[in-house]
């Protein structure tokens, strides 16, 4: 395994490989830049194929975090930590206790959060070692679920798209079909009832179909169904990959608009959305509302004005990237990648001439 020509690697700042041979701990955390503040993103507990996978998921959802949090407006940076096991057999407070170490050995550097395969409750664990994670329930500052807060700023940029796309000021009236009624999928749904949209809904999960049918009157298809319904938006809200050089030209929407994290199955699947006239909202902007609302938390004095004011921006920055995209003829995915790398080149220019007091504007995250 080539750390440093690994095609993932490009950009990262530092890869920290953590081994506890007394509690079994395997664990990588990529820190792909501390530009824009300490590198913020969650811990994922998989059970990878080999090390490579592992090392290649940290590496790439890192640089995902950052991208993330420079388009946020947050100053946070963007890293991210795997563990590799079993997270449903190989879980044990140990192991969590000598993660939190590890964190706690980058002084500050990293902060962490739960994602796929980790609870509230290892992070719990994982803060008796280290005061650098989020997302916890209890605490001062505890921000709580986040799921409203992606549902909200995805309803945002949905309205966003509408206006670009379609010159329209609501959503009333309009036919929205929707991906997955999951945390974020039902809040969505319910924001969307509300404005005055009709929905078209999709899970494997029959009980949340069901109840989205009684709920909001919702028209029920099947998930082989939901990405091709004729409808004015579709929002993809379950599962990554979900566009690509198969399913893109069966699509009937002329809006993506969904809170799913990596939804184009490549980078190239991005222009040929614009190929067929099909406006995306790009994934990492559009979801953002949920790091938004944990950001607060890391400030350490939650504010949910703040919060509201941010995610509400979400609207504003998608539509400065529709319009860049526009004018350059280009992905909107490829408009706020390049938007993101200037945010975090300048700020790193910024650092390096000494513009910035380095330490004590990175704990000021939510300037
Ligand atoms: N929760 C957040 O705050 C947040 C923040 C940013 C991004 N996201 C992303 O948004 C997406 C949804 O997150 P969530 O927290 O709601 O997850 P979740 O697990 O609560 O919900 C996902 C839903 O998708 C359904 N699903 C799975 N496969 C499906 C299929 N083939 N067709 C239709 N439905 C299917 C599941 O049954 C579930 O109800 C994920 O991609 C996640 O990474 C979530």
């Amino acid at each position: 395994m080539d750390v440093f020509n690994h095609e993932a690697f490009s950009g990262h700042e530092q890869v920290v490989f953590c081994q506890d041979e007394t509690t079994g701990l395997k664990a990588i955390i990529a820190i792909h830049s501390t530009a824009l503040g300490p590198a913020a993103g969650g811990c994922r507990m998989w059970h990878y194929r080999d090390n490579s996978s592992a090392l290649n998921d940290a590496l790439r959802l890192s640089k995902g975090m950052s991208y993330k949090n420079a388009m946020a407006g947050l100053s946070l940076g963007g890293g991210k930590a795997v563990i590799i096991g079993d997270a449903k057999t190989d879980k044990s407070e140990e192991l969590f206790r000598s993660f939190g170490r590890f964190v706690n050995g980058l002084g500050g550097q990293y902060i962490t959060a739960e994602d796929v395969g980790i609870s509230v409750s290892d992070m719990e664990v994982v803060s008796q070692e280290t005061p650098h994670v989020a997302g916890l329930n209890s605490g001062l500052a505890a921000s709580g679920d986040p799921s409203p807060f992606t549902a909200r700023g995805t309803f945002n940029g949905i309205r966003a798209a509408v206006k670009h796309q379609l010159g329209k000021d609501s959503v009333a009236g309009l036919t929205v079909a929707v991906q997955g009624l999951g945390h974020v999928g039902w809040h969505l749904c319910k924001e969307l009832h509300a404005a005055g949209a009709r929905l078209i809904v999709a899970d494997i999960n029959e009980d949340a179909v069901r109840h989205a049918v009684k709920e909001f009157g919702a028209k029920a298809v099947s998930c082989d169904e939901i990405l091709f319904a004729e409808a004015d938006v579709v929002a993809p809200c379950a599962l990554g990959a979900v566009l690509n050089e198969t399913s893109i030209p069966k699509l009937k929407t002329t809006i993506i608009a969904g809170a799913a994290n990596n939804q184009l199955e490549k980078d190239t699947d991005g222009m040929l959305l614009r190929d067929h006239k099909i406006l995306y909202a790009p994934d990492y902007v559009i979801n953002a509302g949920g790091i938004i609302n944990v950001a607060a938390e890391i400030d350490g004095k939650y504010d949910r004005k703040w919060v509201d004011q941010k995610v509400a921006a979400i609207y504003d920055v998608l539509l400065d990237i529709f319009k860049r995209a526009d004018r350059e003829q280009d992905a909107t995915s490829t408009i706020s990648d390049l938007i993101a790398q200037e945010k975090i080149a300048q700020a790193l220019q910024a650092d390096r001439s000494g513009k910035t007091e380095s330490s004590g504007a990175k704990k000021d995250i939510v300037a």
